[in-house]
C-alpha cells in the first residue's frame, strides 16, 4: 500500500483553495480578522508638530540662565495658539497640543518658574526636545499593516489611529462537521454498552472556530449507507467551503464514508498519508467545497486537522504559514518508523528557556494525553531518535 508523503498531500490540498475573497467590516468587528488589503496612512501622525509634555514652548536659543520670557498665549490639545511666537516669547502648552509657529522646543513645567505672564527655566533647553515632529509616528502613504495580517488588539489600535473606520478583510470559510459511527453518542448522554462519547466535532469546532464564519455541526450519522448518503448529501448541498467528516475512513466494512462521498460527486484527490497518527485521511472536492475525511480516532482527527485543515483555512484567508518552531528536547525521542510522526509534547519553560518534552503515549485513541500537549514534535520519517537537548521542529498546537 503506497502512502502519500505529508508534504505532497499538503500541496495538493492548497492547490484547491480558492483565492481570497474580500468583505468590508466595521473596525469594531475586525479583531481576529485577516486583512485583505493593506492599511495605508492617509494623514501624517501626528498631523502637526505636537508637544509631548505639559509645559512651555519657546525658541531654544532664547533660554538662558535666569532669563525671563514673555508669555503670549496658550496652546492646548484641540485648540492651538493661532499666532506666531517671536524672540523672547513663550507659550503655555499642554501635551498633544500643536507647537506654535516660531517655537522649536518644549520644556516641561517642572523645570519652569512662572510669575504672572512671564516664565523662566531651571534647566537648559535642548533644541527640539519634547516636540513630536509632524509625521514622526507615520506619514501619508506609509503601509501600516500588510494584507494577510491577522488583526490583534494592538493592530486594531493602529488601524483606528490611521482613521480607518471600515476594513477590507478576507471572507471566512463556512465549515461543516459530520461525525460518523454507530457507537457514538453526544456528550451528556447516559452511556449504553459499547457506546463511545463523540468528542471529535467538539474539538474540531473549537480548533477551527477562529478561522470560520460559521461552523455547522451536522451531528452524528450511523454507519448506514442510506443514512450517510442522505445526510452527507444535505451537508454538501449547503455548499460549505469545507466539509469535514470523522470516522469510517479506514478499510473495515463499516468504513463507508469514502464510497458515499464519491457517489455524491466528491472527486477524491487522495486517501492515506505517510504519517502517524492520521494515516487514513482522505481529501477531495465537490465544486468549491473542500472535503476532508478524517480518521475517527480522536488524536488522529485533531492532528490531521492541525496539519492539513488549519493551513488550508489560513490559505483561504490569505494568511501566510507561520514558521515552525525549533526547540530543544527536554528528553530523548525514540526511533521513528517510516511514517512521519506528529508526536504529542508538552511545552515546558526551563531555566534555559522553552523546551519540548515528548509525551510517550502514541495511541491515537488516547485523548487524555491531548490535554497536556501544547506542541506536536515533527519527527521525520525513519528518524533514528534524538538525544535530550537536540533541536527539533515543532508545531505549536494553539497558534493561529
Ligand atoms: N485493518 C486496518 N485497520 C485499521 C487501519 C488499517 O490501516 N487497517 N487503520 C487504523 C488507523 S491508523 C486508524 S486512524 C483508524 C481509523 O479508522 P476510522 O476512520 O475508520 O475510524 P472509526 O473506525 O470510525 O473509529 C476509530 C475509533 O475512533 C472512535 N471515534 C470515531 N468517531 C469518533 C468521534 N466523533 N469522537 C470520538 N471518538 C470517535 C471510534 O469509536 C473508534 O474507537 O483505523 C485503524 N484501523
Ligand atoms: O494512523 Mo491512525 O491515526 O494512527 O490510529
Amino acid at each position: 500500500m503506497s502512502l502519500l508523503p505529508v508534504d505532497d498531500a499538503l500541496r495538493a490540498i492548497l492547490s484547491h483553495v480558492s483565492p481570497v475573497s474580500t468583505e468590508t467590516v466595521p473596525l469594531a468587528d475586525a479583531v481576529g480578522r485577516v486583512l485583505a488589503a493593506p492599511i495605508v496612512a492617509r494623514h501624517d501622525q501626528p498631523p502637526f508638530d505636537a508637544s509631548a509634555m505639559d509645559g512651555y514652548a519657546m525658541r531654544a536659543e532664547d533660554v538662558a540662565d535666569g532669563t525671563w520670557l514673555e508669555l503670549i498665549g496658550t496652546s492646548q490639545a484641540g485648540a492651538g495658539f493661532t499666532g506666531a511666537l517671536g524672540p523672547g516669547q513663550a507659550v503655555r502648552i499642554f501635551t498633544g497640543a500643536p507647537v506654535p509657529d516660531g517655537a522649536d522646543t518644549v520644556i516641561m513645567q517642572e523645570e519652569a518658574v512662572r510669575e504672572g505672564e512671564r516664565v523662566r527655566f531651571t534647566a537648559p533647553a535642548r533644541l527640539g526636545h519634547s516636540v513630536r515632529p509632524r509625521g514622526n509616528d507615520f506619514a501619508v502613504g506609509q503601509v501600516l499593516l500588510a494584507a494577510g495580517t491577522r488583526l490583534t488588539p494592538m493592530q486594531i489600535a493602529v488601524a483606528a489611529a490611521a482613521n480607518a473606520d471600515r476594513l477590507a478583510v478576507a471572507r471566512r470559510p463556512r465549515v461543516a462537521l459530520v461525525a460518523t459511527g454507530d457507537e457514538l453518542v453526544l456528550p451528556g448522554s447516559s452511556l449504553g454498552p459499547d457506546q463511545i462519547v463523540a468528542s471529535n466535532s467538539f474539538g474540531l469546532g473549537a480548533m477551527l472556530a477562529p478561522y470560520a464564519e460559521a461552523i455547522a455541526d451536522h451531528g452524528i450519522i450511523a454507519d448506514d449507507a442510506g443514512l450517510l448518503h442522505d445526510r452527507l448529501a444535505a451537508a454538501l448541498d449547503a455548499e460549505p467551503d469545507v466539509l469535514i467528516t470523522t470516522g469510517g475512513a479506514s478499510v473495515g466494512e463499516h468504513d463507508l464514508v469514502q464510497d458515499v462521498l464519491t457517489t455524491l460527486g466528491v472527486k477524491l484527490d487522495f486517501w492515506r498519508i505517510n504519517m502517524r497518527p492520521g494515516k487514513p485521511l482522505m481529501f477531495g472536492t465537490r465544486g468549491k467545497t473542500l472535503v476532508f475525511g478524517l480518521p475517527g480516532n480522536p488524536v488522529s482527527a485533531m492532528v490531521t486537522a492541525l496539519v492539513f485543515i488549519k493551513p488550508a483555512l489560513r490559505a483561504f484567508l490569505g494568511h501566510g504559514e507561520p514558521a515552525h518552531w525549533r526547540l530543544p528536547l527536554a528528553a530523548p525521542t525514540p526511533l521513528n518508523t517510516a511514517r512521519r510522526h506528529f508526536m504529542r509534547a508538552r511545552l515546558i519553560h526551563s531555566e534555559t528557556g522553552p523546551m519540548a518534552e515528548p509525551i510517550s503515549q502514541t495511541d491515537s485513541g488516547h485523548t487524555s494525553s491531548l490535554a497536556a500537549a501544547g506542541l506536536l514534535i515533527v519527527q521525520p520519517e525513519h528518524d533514528p531518535g534524538q538525544a535530550a537537548g537536540a533541536l527539533v521542529e515543532a508545531l505549536p498546537i494553539d497558534a493561529f
